[in-house]
Formats: structure tokens, sequence, C-alpha cells
């Protein structure tokens, strides 16, 4: 069997574990179910394209393990069923009816919508399973697994997805390795395709910048170095935002940070949580007001249920611990999970952090790299050998002691700097005064000073109940915090309040 010996030619250990687990998958609904009780959903996209050869392969090697014989038929008796529509491109109709024809599939065409077109065909057949293409990141595959029961609403049968955990760079590594024809739009630039109203070519694969050339030319779809933007040649349905403290419609004159340590280790005392305090002097150090530190445990619920909280409070919040392929490792998932998106394979991490573990590499699930869909930006720095994850005003820092934060933390520094992100250096000014006076005396006038000067956060900390009161003035420039200085000043006899360092 052509695909079979293709793969097992190849010496890209990832593409062989992607496609043993997803003939794995195959061969157990094969087994599950009868010929006739299979449908195979087919429209000529590159994932069904994919899922077309895997299943003649898992066909093939289950008939063969079945008979014990070295199989010789290479025919694809399942049901295939093709739901054509009025606005879809001719190109993906050619290559659907074309390869019909070669691999003598027995093709249904459907002219009616999924979900009526679906009630029909099990109502004529006895099929109870289909295979799809869908994989992880698609919208439609939310909340779906290798195998999933169809939707309440829709007529009885099982979602059948062998390819669910296939990276965009999976599913051109298996198409170009087994050699097999593919839609030829994907050669023009097209990287995802819908119908011919929403999809136009993969802008980040146009050849030449000039927008008047009349045709513009684009680099074939396998070319495309980053997975998440596939979808960015299909136009956008609207999708609502939450107003978050980092949409422009909320700057306030200190900017508010959250600190969250993810560790059931911390909070059962295993552990001295250090990054914490490290962090807090780092924020203040650069005028950041924390506005609270917590120590959550590692569930994703209670991440996520922090992360909410404190997004939408503060202009950013950095939260570590967590972060890894192991199981307590759930700090994306629940940053994904606060911002209501699912995590999805990550081409361009997934390559960093190829470079890391090179040899050991197998493409299995526990080395992928899945961030959060859709809202994640990767803060790329030469000191650093993986990107630090930044989503929306999230930060997501991999330092588990304070050497690797204190790199983290410059490198980070550095690149908002350099502007993009919001900047974690902000134009700040800061003065300490000392004073012997007691609370009560200077707390009124303090009090009074708050209303006068409310862009100015004023602090204040005893290092002992009878010691001195240390008073912190920190706002955006020199001149408003010296004013400030005055004004109190200006309420007590000269010498009481002394310049601390
Ligand atoms: C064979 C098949 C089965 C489907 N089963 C379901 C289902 O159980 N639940 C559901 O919400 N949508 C189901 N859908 C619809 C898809 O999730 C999705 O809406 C469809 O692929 C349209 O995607 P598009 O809007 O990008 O064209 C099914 C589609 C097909 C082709
Ligand atoms: N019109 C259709 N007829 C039959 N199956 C369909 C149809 N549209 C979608 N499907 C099923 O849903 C799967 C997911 O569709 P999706 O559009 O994400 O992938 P694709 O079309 O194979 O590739 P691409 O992402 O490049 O468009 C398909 O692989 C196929 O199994
Ligand atoms: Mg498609």
């Amino acid at each position: 069997m052509e695909i079979d010996k293709a793969i097992g030619e190849s010496d890209d250990k990832r593409l062989k574990t992607k496609y043993n687990n997803a003939i794995f998958v195959i061969k157990r609904a094969l087994a599950l179910y009868s010929t006739e009780e299979v449908a195979f959903s087919f429209n000529g996209g590159k994932d069904s394209t994919v899922l077309l050869h895997l299943l003649r392969a898992g066909y093939f090697l289950h008939k063969k393990e079945l008979t014990c014989s070295n199989g010789g038929l290479s025919s694809f008796p399942v049901r295939t069923i093709y739901f054509e529509s009025p606005s879809a491109f001719t190109e993906t109709n050619s290559f659907t009816y074309d390869a019909a024809q070669t691999y003598d599939l027995q093709l249904d065409i459907i002219r009616q919508d999924f979900k009526s077109g679906l009630e029909a065909l099990l109502k004529a057949n006895p099929i109870r399973a289909i295979f799809l293409g869908v994989r992880i990141g698609d919208p439609t595959a939310v909340g779906q697994e290798q195998f999933s029961p169809s939707s309440p609403g829709w007529p009885p049968f099982m979602r059948v997805n062998p390819i669910l955990d296939w990276s965009y760079r999976d599913v051109w590594a298996f198409l170009l390795t087994c050699k097999v024809k593919y839609c030829s739009l994907y050669d023009q630039g097209y990287t995802s395709i819908g119908s011919i109203h929403d999809t136009v070519p993969n802008a980040l694969l146009s050849v030449n910048n000039t927008s008047s050339s009349k045709e513009k030319l684009f680099k074939p779809a396998y070319l495309l170095s980053d997975g998440r933007l596939e979808r960015a040649g299909r136009v956008k349905k609207n999708a609502s935002v939450k107003n978050d403290r980092d949409s422009d419609s909320h700057k306030h004159e200190v900017l508010l940070a959250s600190v969250i340590a993810v560790g059931d280790e911390i909070l059962s005392g295993t552990v001295e949580d250090q990054l914490g305090l490290s962090l807090c002097k780092k924020l203040a150090s650069v005028g950041w007001s924390v506005h609270q530190t917590s120590v959550i445990r590692n569930d994703i619920d209670s991440v996520s249920e922090e992360v909410d909280r404190q997004r939408s409070i503060c202009d950013m919040v950095f939260i570590y611990g967590g972060v890894g392929p192991l199981h307590s490792d759930v700090t994306l998932a629940g940053v994904a999970k606060a911002f209501g998106v699912r995590l999805a394979p990550d081409e361009e991490f997934e390559e960093y952090l190829r470079h890391l573990i090179s040899e050991q590499c197998t493409g299995d699930r526990n080395e992928m790299a899945q961030l959060p869909e859709g809202i994640t930006e990767l803060l790329h720095h030469e000191k650093l050998s993986v990107p630090l994850i930044k989503c929306r005003n999230v930060i997501v820092l991999a330092a588990t002691n304070t050497e690797e934060l204190e790199k983290e933390w410059e490198c980070l520094t550095e690149l908002t700097k350099l502007g993009g992100s919001t900047s974690l250096v902000e134009l700040y000014a800061s003065r300490r005064l000392m004073t012997s006076l007691t609370d009560v005396e200077v707390a009124e006038p303090l009090n009074k000073l708050g209303l006068e000067f409310p862009d100015i956060y004023l602090g204040c900390y005893r290092k002992s109940r009878q010691g001195p009161i240390i008073i912190c003035f920190k706002g955006k420039d020199n001149a408003r915090i010296d004013s400030a200085v005055q004004a109190l000043r200006k309420r007590f006899k000269e010498g009481v309040f002394v310049d601390m360092k």
C-alpha cells in the first residue's frame, strides 16, 4: 500500500507518530462499525485529502489484519459523502470528482444543508459513524475528541476525527511525503478553503507587494511558516471582544499589575516562592503598582478564574509556574479558558521546542506546543531559547528561579521598550520621605494631599510600630511629585521630612 510504504520510508519521526495514531483511530472505528455503517465526509479540502489517504491505508491495514493476507486489494468501499454547494470553488469541486474517480470512491453528492442532508442520509442508510477531517484550531473542533457523538439537535451518529491533533505543518508533511495530488488552489496561496464568498488567498504568501499588479502572485500553501495563520485568508465574522484593561478605554495614571503564582508545592509549603517577591520589586522599580499577588493550585479552573478576575482589573497580569508538558502544567490551559479560547498547536512555538528536545522529538501529544488560540503573541529575544508568551494583557513567564526570572525580565523590558506591546518601562518618577511624626499627625494632611493630587500614588509604611514613617510618592512626572512634596511640607514645620535615597 503506497501510503503506508511512503510513511514507513520517511525519517520524519513526528509524522510517523501522527500517522500511526490516526491509523489506530481509523482501525478502531472499523472494528467498531461495519463498512456499511461508516461514511467519509469529503470535500476536496487539504484536511479531507489527508483523511482520504489515511482511510485508504487504514482500511487496507484493517483488512490485512482480518484476513492475515498481504492484501493486494486497494479498493476503498466506504460511502463517501460530499455536500456540494453552488458557492464552492470550481477547483475544489473538480478535484473532489477527480479524486472520486481515481480512487474509485462511492460518492454520494448531497445538495442540501449539512443537517437536513445528514438526516436524509441516515434515514436511508445504516450509517452510524462519519469520518471527518476536523483539526484542533478549526472553529468547529471546539469540545471535540477523536470520537465525538454528533451534537444535540443533529441526527445521532459518531463523529470520528482521526487527524484532530494534526497541525498545519503535519498536514503538509503528509501530503508532500506521500506525493499525493491535492486541490490546485493550495498552489495559488489558498491555505484554508471555505466558500467563494469568504475565501481569498492568504496575504502572507503574497509574492509581489504592489497592489497595482492585476495578477497577484502567491506562494504555495505548504510554504506558510506559521500555521496559526492558516485562516488568514478567510473573511472574518465579527467576534465580540471583552473590554479588557488593555483596551484604550481605560487609562490610569499608575499602571496596575497583578502577579499570579501557580503551584501546589508553594501552597503546601514545600517550596518557597521567591519569584513573586522578585517580580514585585522589579515592577515597582519601573513604576508599576502591584495590585495583588496570589498563589493558585495547579488546576485549570482555579487558574482561569484568577486570570479572568485580574486581567479585567489590571493593565498587565504576570503568571508563572505550571508551564511545560507535565500533567500539572495547566497554566496555559487556564489562561486560554479565561479568554474563552482553546489551546491549539502552535507551529512557530513548536519549532523552538523542537530545537530544545531535538533528537527526543516523537510527535507525542505531550510534546505539542499548544497555545491559547488567536490571542497569543510570541515575544522573541536573542537571549531566550524560547520566546515569552503574551496573551493579550497576560504575560506567561517560564522562569522557575530568580536567575531565570532576571533574564526573562531583562528581555521583556528591552522588548517592550522597542514598542509594539504595552511598554513595561513607562515614564515614571518617585520620591520617598521619612518622618518621625506620629501616624495621627500625618494622617489627615495625607488624606487631603491625596484628594489634591489624585494622579500621584501615595503609600506609607513603617519599619516598626515605634519607628519612623516612610511616605512614597509615585507618578508620571517629577514636577508633579515635587509639587505634592512641597504641599505636604508646607503643612508642617521645616525639617520634619527627610528625603530618602
Ligand atoms: C458530516 C458532518 C457532520 C457534522 N456534524 C455536526 C455536529 O454534530 N454538530 C455541529 O454543530 N455541526 C456539525 N457539522 C457542521 C460543522 O461543524 C460545520 O458547521 C460545518 O463544517 C460548516 O463549516 P463552515 O461554516 O466553515 O462551512 C457537521 C458537518 C458535517 C459535514
Ligand atoms: N461540503 C462538505 N462536504 C463534505 N464534507 C465536508 C464539507 N465541508 C466540510 N466537510 C468536512 O469537514 C472537515 C473540515 O473542514 P475544513 O474546511 O476545516 O477542512 P478541509 O476543507 O478539509 O481543509 P481546509 O481547512 O483547507 O479548507 C473536512 O475535512 C470534511 O471532512
Ligand atoms: Mg474547507
